[in-house]
């Protein structure tokens, strides 16, 4: 893509995020339809002696929101990062956009490293340098635009998280919430066409992570990319997930759509729904107590 062409695509995405959400969840025969963009086969995973993913078979759609839910330990970010490259590949168990990532050769991995964006927890920004030159390190990284066009694309997509002229402050400068739209900034400057978040609400108030939730579903919707969120956010998985797949000490539990999981008999996923009651539920004093800052 030119970076003409880039430009006036991220303006038509910052516009497209401007208008109202119309989005309707796809149903069951409508997302089967469409093509998968991520595929994992039979894939097992262990640290030395420790197995921690169990025959993990699981797809993601193009344009579905996928939302990977467990306990603590219960192997989403391995798997995560299987997904993204980051853990030793094994052929024939992970494909990203009908791409083998166990052979690929180089010059393939990069070219489907520019077709994914990622955003790990607790937004991982690099301190020593600007927001902007933090958006634009894949731009830096796995293109050889001219530094102007790599701001003129940083600052749109910026922009498009609602972080315009912050992109001349230090990470340190910004709020928790503001630290996450950055990373996602960073993780979309690309155009991907896949676009992995690992937690994403981690360490937000409830209205800060709503917000967020929000900005997931309209970039969905103005991008037209697929993504894939790991989360402990039952909430948010309800509100932003077409599909939800649980996983529970290595294993998958069920992978369905959100309404069959706030119904699901199966007693563990239940057990998993029914903590978040206790431990993520907010005291309202709490919470109006860090507002107020008293
Ligand atoms: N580098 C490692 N070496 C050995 N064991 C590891 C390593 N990384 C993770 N594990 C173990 O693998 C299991 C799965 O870990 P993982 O981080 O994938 O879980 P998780 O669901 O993402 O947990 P959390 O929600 O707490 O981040 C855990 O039992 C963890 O202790």
């Amino acid at each position: 893509m030119t970076s003409a062409e880039s430009q006036r695509e991220a303006l038509h995405h910052i516009a497209a995020l401007r208008a109202e959400s119309t989005a309707q969840r796809p149903t069951e025969t409508e997302l089967m339809a469409r093509p998968k963009v991520v595929e994992v086969d039979h894939l097992d995973f262990s640290f030395g002696s420790r197995q921690v993913l169990y025959d993990i078979n699981l797809d993601v759609r193009a344009g579905e929101i996928m939302v990977i839910m467990g306990g603590s330990g219960s192997g989403k970010t391995t798997l995560l990062r299987h997904l993204v490259g980051l853990m030793p590949p094994q052929p024939g168990k992970v494909k990203l956009l009908n791409k083998d990532m166990g052979s690929l050769k180089p010059n393939e991995l990069l070219d489907l490293k520019r077709k994914i964006g990622v955003a790990f927890q607790f937004g991982a920004l690099f301190s020593s340098m600007t927001v902007a030159e933090n958006v634009k390190l894949p731009l830096r990284e796995l293109t050889d635009l001219g530094e102007k066009t790599m701001d003129i694309m940083a600052n749109l997509k910026l922009e498009v998280v609602n972080l315009s002229g912050f992109g001349g402050l230090m990470p340190a400068a910004l709020s928790g919430g503001m630290v996450k739209r950055a990373s996602i900034a960073r993780a979309i400057v690309m155009d991907p066409k896949l676009l992995f978040l690992d937690e994403p609400s981690s360490g937000l108030d409830p209205v800060v992570s709503s917000a967020l939730d929000d900005l997931i579903l309209k970039l969905r919707e103005a991008m037209d990319i697929s993504v894939v969120v790991v989360s402990h956010d039952i909430d948010s998985a309800f509100k932003i997930a077409d599909r939800i797949t649980v996983l529970d000490q290595g294993h998958i539990l069920a992978i369905e759509r959100v309404e069959a999981i706030r119904n699901s008999t199966n007693e563990r996923v239940q057990n998993l729904l029914n903590r978040r009651s206790v431990e993520a539920e907010v005291d309202p004093a709490e919470y109006l107590r860090r507002l107020t800052g008293d």
